[in-house]
């Protein structure tokens, strides 16, 4: 996507061919700096640090880090330590673990010799499959904002949307937010509600920053607010985007996500999730019980961090010292509670059979 008239993905190949370069996702909205991995210990402190995330994000971004390993030690005990060091630095996105298996996968039969070689080929697939995913995730969720648009001529289509699903938590165009960027492109009149997601905020500092980029109208809204907008009839459709789906079409997303389901279910206003397949989780049958969750620094709830007036970086806290603070990442929304997933191979129930329908290789592959 386009940042001040220049094309970015948010990961790449630097000129020298091996080192990977990545937007540093903790500077912004306030600074645009790119930061230079050219190791597989810098990606796995990329990863566990949030320099990159978003669970596609954090996927190519393992893929990379295992690239950079082969280059420093290609044999089997090095392969080995690459993948027991990256698949650790976040639990809850599974597409961390999906990348790290192909590629894998792809090198252990090979002459070490080959493997560094082999890998920057491997993560290089993973990097433009996950770009065509959400291209293809984008026609579908479009055909679903053009279905409510038909409905109410002339009117905003107004989405809700939580945490950053977009193209800085992918390679590029994003998942929640492929849709809402072809639509845009599309000449949609389309609006979104931007929760602001305490207490990293990536909704206020990362999706407002892409929409706002790409100009597509938006306001940023405090994290209580979608009920009221709900029952007001302010809010078509909520679209957000996942960590894992389990089995059983549960969805694991950004804390939060659960109560604007609960919401949207009261208001029947619609609740998509966008997801690219690697997101789904065919071994684990029952989210609530299974997904692990992450739980963060309590300091993420205790500390803000902003501009100034005169254009100073300060982090203030905002708890009484004493006060103890609790930091779950992640919660599992009940597959009962959504609308469809959509995928790249069209909008589905969230279900079992639906899922295992529209991949079966990926159920092959998890049975052994
Ligand atoms: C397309 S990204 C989907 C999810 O990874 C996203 O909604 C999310 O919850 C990100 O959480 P984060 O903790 O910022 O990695």
């Amino acid at each position: 996507m386009k940042v001040d008239g220049k094309h970015f993905r948010s990961i790449w190949r630097e000129h020298d061919g091996w080192s990977i370069g990545a937007i540093d996702q903790r500077r912004l909205p306030h600074e645009f700096v790119v930061a230079k991995l050219t190791s597989c210990e810098d990606a796995a402190v990329a990863i566990r640090d949030m320099l990159v995330r978003g669970a596609p994000l954090i996927g190519a971004t393992a893929a990379y880090g295992m690239a950079l390993a082969m280059r420093e030690d290609a044999s089997d005990a090095g392969l080995k330590h690459a993948y027991d060091t990256l698949v650790v630095a976040r639990p809850t996105a599974i597409n961390l673990k999906w990348a790290l298996d192909e590629m894998r996968a792809t090198l252990t039969p090979i002459d070490p010799v080959e493997r560094a070689e082999a890998a920057y080929a491997r993560a290089d697939g993973i990097v433009e499959q996950d770009v065509e995913i959400n291209r293809g995730i984008a026609g579908n969720g479009l055909k679903l904002i053009e279905a409510i648009a038909a409905k109410k001529p002339g009117e905003t289509v107004n989405v809700l949307t939580h945490c950053n699903a977009g193209w800085l938590a992918t390679v590029d165009w994003g998942t929640a937010t492929a849709p809402i960027y072809l639509a845009h492109e599309r000449g949609i009149k389309i609006h979104v509600w931007v929760d602001e997601t305490r207490p990293r905020n990536q909704g206020a500092s990362l999706t407002a920053w892409e929409l706002g980029h790409h100009g597509v109208p938006h306001t940023v809204i405090p994290d209580n607010t979608g009920g009221h907008l709900m029952q007001h009839g302010m809010v078509d459709l909520a679209i957000v985007g996942t960590d894992r789906v389990a089995a059983n079409g549960d969805v694991c997303n950004k804390i939060g996500t659960y109560l604007k389901a609960l919401a949207a279910h009261d208001n029947n206003v619609p609740f998509y999730v966008a997801l690219p397949s690697p997101t789904i989780d065919f071994a684990v049958h029952d989210g609530i019980r299974d997904i692990p969750i992450e739980q963060r620094s309590g300091v993420e709830v205790t500390d803000m961090t902003g501009r100034t007036a005169d254009g100073r970086l300060e982090t203030v806290r905002i708890v009484p010292e004493g006060s103890p603070v609790a930091n779950y990442a992640f919660d599992v929304t009940p597959a009962r509670l959504v609308t469809g997933l959509i995928t790249e191979r069209g909008v589905l129930k969230p279900d079992r059979a639906a899922l295992a329908a529209a991949f079966p290789e990926r159920i092959a592959a998890a049975a052994g």
